[in-house]
């Protein structure tokens, strides 16, 4: 069972190295992220976007792009769409979105022709170590999908477990997170818990305990779940907390990043190939945990 991000580098570093091409990746911290993965021999860069602006920050930092390739694209959409075209192509083994907006890059991952489509739900999987909880714990989906429905949640949740597996988790109890843990028929975030609840009771949802609702506190803290009277072993013990919405996981992903200073990995799921995929304000330490996480995966 993955225990920490430096465990997670290790796990990487023991694999063979990947090709992955990064869209439009004129920025310090993800050519920071990108070099130092390429010095610890985890991934081979094709570097998409603007080449002066590219070869003017890896001089500033010390990187030798002497044996990378760069693709000279100044726009960001036609960037982006030449990354994902080079994944599809199967020329580069993971996808990493730099500096351009998530719904641009997504956009060409779910184009039909140059994409990256499975027929699966492609959704986002935020892994956090913080300090104020025991154990790595995973937010979905806080980055790709804006309101999924009960069977988008359902599917969420699948992609989610996946992942969980392939770090060891073997059983990961996911909290299906709302405002409060009680079903209130004006709250649909509770009926969904209350129905995933019910789907992984009745075998539909599998490899994994789902309860809910849940309050953030009740599935993070087995203090405050016993102070309600909540009995269940999700409660307090989360790996998994399922968000009702977007905003929802945007505001406690950001929170949990600026203010209580998580280590982060984020990755999307459900494509051909890995998505390296972090907020464009998380550091270069954040990339390089997901870009080791995508290397992982892509070894799978
Ligand atoms: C957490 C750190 C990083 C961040 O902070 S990210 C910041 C916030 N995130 C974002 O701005 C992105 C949020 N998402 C979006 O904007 C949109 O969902 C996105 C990705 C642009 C797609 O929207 P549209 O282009 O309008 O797509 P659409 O809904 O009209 O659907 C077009 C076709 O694609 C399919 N599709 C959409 N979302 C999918 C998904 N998740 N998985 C699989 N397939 C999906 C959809 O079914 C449709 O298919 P078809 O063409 O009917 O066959």
């Amino acid at each position: 069972m993955l225990k920490s991000f430096e465990e997670l580098i290790d796990l990487a570093k023991s694999k063979e190295p990947k090709k992955i091409a990064v869209a439009v990746a004129e920025d310090k911290e993800v050519l920071g992220a990108v070099k130092a993965c390429k010095d610890l021999n985890i991934v081979d860069p094709i570097l998409v976007g603007d080449e002066s602006k590219i070869k003017k920050i890896a001089e500033e930092i010390g990187f030798d792009l002497s044996d990378v390739k760069v693709i000279d694209e100044k726009d960001g959409v036609e960037a982006s769409r030449i990354a994902t075209k080079l994944v599809n192509e199967e020329k580069a083994d993971i996808l990493m979105k730099g500096l351009i907006d998530t719904s641009i890059i997504m956009k060409q991952v779910l184009d039909k022709e140059i994409g990256l489509r499975t027929g699966k739900i492609i959704s986002h999987v935020a892994v956090f170590d913080v300090e104020t909880y025991h154990k790595i714990f995973f937010v979905t989906d806080a980055a790709m999908n804006i309101s999924p429905n009960l069977e988008q949640k359902k599917e969420i949740i699948e992609n989610a477990v996946e992942l969980a597996h392939s770090l060891g988790i073997e059983n990961p109890k996911v909290a299906v997170i709302g405002a409060k843990e009680k079903v209130s028929p004006k709250m649909e975030a509770t009926i969904h818990a209350k129905e995933l609840t019910d789907m992984c009771k009745r075998g539909e949802i599998t490899g994994c305990i789902v309860e809910g609702p849940f309050a953030l506190d009740n599935a993070m803290s087995k203090e405050a779940a016993l102070h309600k009277g909540i009995d269940s072993t999700v409660a307090g013990d989360a790996d998994i907390l399922l968000v009702p919405n977007i905003e929802a996981g945007n505001v406690l992903y950001k929170s949990l990043t600026i203010l209580a200073k998580a280590k982060t990995a984020g990755i999307i799921l459900g494509a051909k190939a890995p998505i390296v995929l972090t907020s464009r304000a998380d550091d270069q330490e954040a990339k390089m945990h997901s870009i080791a996480l995508g290397v992982l995966l892509a070894s799978r």
